[in-house]
Parts: structure tokens; sequence; C-alpha cells
């Protein structure tokens, strides 16, 4: 077994990776790193956790983990994990980083979008990008990995295919999301009050949202040329869940059942990646609580646009369930290791 460390303890996506890797058969949690509620069990913050799961969490003690622990996930906001791996960098440990902090290559860009002092420069350049289903073949010999945003997830996933494929024209692409409120995490701000959600609809970030560099810095890699998307996000009154509605304008004549066979092929081998059959659109309950993208298909004749709509659980292929995946993937297992359950219905 392997044993791993959680820092971040008392977040969402912290809580979501100790779910998960309840039913993983080669990890086991040695530690839950909480900066705010050390000495305190996870359960008190988690009650669902009660007589299940009463790790007591602990300070951050770098010298601990490297004795003790393989693998670290960092469940914390952008900013804490660019400090705290460079502690680690000296050992064999894997780290898995959920925040933006090594996203995106050029230090100017974090500093730019992120409003603060980027990572180190050997940390940014030793971290792989963890879209699983993209960049498998670098996941498989990385030690840090910088797991992608839960919009790029989706963004990405339901892009890459036609870009690669030469299918869509490198601009516009126009990329409308929509989000649950546990994307914001599990502190409190006035956006995700319950007031604010309920019966509502906002759009938020517009033209700053941090995912826009991220994924247009992963498509042109992806596409191997330059390419700048025209991405919106809404906030939407549920609590997990997230879809992407992709609008590309097609190069050539193509049908939606051509289109649909090349994304199958596409994505042929990877278990996590359900592409629907023509007419058929995922919904965000499709895929609660699982670590599936579920894509959907049409190439409009009348317009001459792709459309695509791609659909996962932010806190799972967004984010917990991901970083699991890349872990598997880091250490040569199946990738579907501790994430083989299904969506939850209704
Ligand atoms: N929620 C989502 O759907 C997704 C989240 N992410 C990213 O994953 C990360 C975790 O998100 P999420 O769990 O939702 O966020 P939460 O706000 O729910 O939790 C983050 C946790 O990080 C810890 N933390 C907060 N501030 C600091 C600090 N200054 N230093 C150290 N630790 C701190 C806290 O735990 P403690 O006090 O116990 O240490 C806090 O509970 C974020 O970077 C987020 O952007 C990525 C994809 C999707
Ligand atoms: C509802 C909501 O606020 N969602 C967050 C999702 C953030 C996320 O996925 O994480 P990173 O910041 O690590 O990229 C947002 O849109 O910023």
């Amino acid at each position: 077994m392997k044993k791993a460390a959680i820092v971040g303890g008392t977040g969402y996506g912290a809580v979501e990776l100790v779910r998960l890797l309840q039913s993983h058969p080669k990890i086991e949690i040695r530690k839950i790193i909480s900066h705010s509620q050390y000495g305190n069990s996870i359960a008190e913050a988690y009650p669902h956790l009660s007589h299940v799961f009463e790790v007591t969490m602990e300070e951050w003690n770098a010298e601990e983990l490297k004795n003790e622990i393989d693998i670290v996930f960092f469940a914390a906001p952008a900013g804490v994990a660019k400090e705290l791996i460079p502690e680690l960098q000296d050992s064999p440990i894997q780290c898995v980083d959920l925040s933006g902090d090594l996203r995106l290559k050029s230090a100017e860009d974090y500093e730019a979008w992120y409003g603060i002092k980027a990572a180190p420069n050997a940390t940014l350049q030793q971290a792989v990008y963890g879209l699983t289903e993209v960049f498998k073949e670098d996941i498989k010999h990385a030690k840090i990995i910088s797991n992608p945003g839960c919009f790029p997830t989706a963004a990405l996933l339901g892009t890459v295919p036609a870009i690669v494929h030469n299918l869509i024209q490198p601009y516009p692409i126009i990329i409308d999301g929509k989000t649950g409120v546990s994307g914001a995490g599990r502190k409190q701000s006035a956006m995700t009050h319950f007031s604010e959600t309920n019966e509502n609809v906002t759009a938020y970030k517009v033209g700053h949202h941090q995912h826009i560099p991220e994924i247009d810095q992963y498509l042109s890699q992806a596409g191997n040329q330059p390419i700048t998307t025209v991405f919106t996000t809404h906030l939407v009154p549920m609590t997990r869940g997230l879809v992407c509605t992709i609008y590309g304008s097609l190069n050539r004549n193509a049908d939606t059942a051509e289109i649909i066979s090349l994304y199958r092929n596409f994505y042929e081998g990877h278990p996590f990646v359900r592409i629907r059959d023509e007419g058929h659109f995922p919904t965000t309950k499709e895929v609660y609580g699982s670590n599936f993208c579920d894509i959907g298909i049409h190439a409009d004749a009348r317009t001459n646009q792709l459309i695509i709509v791609s659909a996962i659980d932010n806190l799972v292929k967004g984010a917990a369930g991901q970083a699991i995946q890349n872990v598997n993937v880091m250490n040569g297992w199946d990738e579907s290791l501790g994430l083989e359950d299904f969506p939850v219905y209704p």
C-alpha cells in the first residue's frame, strides 16, 4: 500500500479525496493536514464521517511527510502548494496539486491572472499537467502533477479532438460554462450565499476568469497552434456538476455521426470519457459523484457550427477523481482504481 497525505483537510476537495480513497486498493490515507483545525478530528468538520473516518488532523511538517508518506494531495487554495511542494522536492514523494499554482507555464501569466507571485521555476517546470486522457504519456513519468481546473477539464476534453483533427477553426471557439456552487469550495462568500444562488443564474468573472489562460495554453499545446477561446462562466443553483457548451466553426462539411465516430476513436481505451449517441446530450446529474466526462455532439448544418456539450462532476473528474486517476497512471496501476463507482442518480 502507498501512504497518502491530504493538505487542506477541511475543504471540499480534501473530503472528496477521503470519500474516493476509501475504496482504493493501493492507497491508504495516513495524514490529513489542516492549517486551521489541526488537533481536531476531521469528523468534527464533517460529521458525515463520524464513526467511519475519524482521523485527527495534523499540522504541516515536511520532515515527517518525507519519512512516512509516498503521495501528497494538495487541496488548498492557490498560493499554498507553490510554497509547500518545494519543501518536498528533494524526496521521492509524488505531489498532486489541485489548485492552479502550477498550471500556467509562464510565471508572468500566473502573476497576471492570479495576482500573486508564481511558483519557483524549478517547481513549475517539473509539474506535468494532469489532463489524463490527453497527456497520459507524460503523466506516467511525472513526480509532480498539476491537476486541471474543473472548467478546463470539461472544456478541453470536449474541444481537443475537434482541434487535433482540424474540424473547427481556431477562432472563435466559444465556451459557455455553468457550474454548481461546490466549485467555490466550502468557504463562505456573498456570491455563494443561499439567497444569492437560489433561483438565480449569475455570470461571473466575465473576461477575467483564471481558467481562460489555462484552456488557451493547453488547447494550443494539444493543437500545436495558438488558440484563443472566448470563455464565460455561470453559477447555477445546484451543488455539484459542471457543463460546458462549446461552439466552433466547422472547417468542412461533416455530419454528426462522422464526428461522433472520430471522437470515439480519439478516446478509445480511456474509460472515463463517454461519447453520447447522436441526438443525446449529457446532463450533470448523469455524471454526479462519478469520474466520467460525458460528451454530446451536434454538427449544425444550418449555421455550420459544431456544438459540443461536455459534462462532469466538478469535485470528481474536475478535482479529486482526476487527481486519483493521475496517481494511478503515475504508479502504473489501472487508471480506474478507486474510481469505479457509478454516478448517483437521481
Ligand atoms: N471545489 C471544486 O470543485 C474544485 C476545486 N479546485 C481547487 O482545489 C483546491 C481546494 O478547493 P476546495 O476544497 O473546493 O476549497 P475549500 O475552500 O473547500 O477548501 C480549501 C481548504 O484549504 C485550506 N486552506 C485555506 N486557506 C489556506 C491557507 N492559507 N494555507 C493553507 N491551507 C489553506 C483550508 O483547510 P484547512 O484549514 O483545514 O487547512 C480549506 O478548507 C482549490 O485550489 C480549488 O481551486 C479545483 C477544481 C475543482
Ligand atoms: C463556483 C466557482 O467559483 N467555481 C470556481 C472553480 C475553481 C476551480 O476549479 O478551481 P481552481 O481555482 O483551482 O482552478 C471558479 O469558477 O473559480
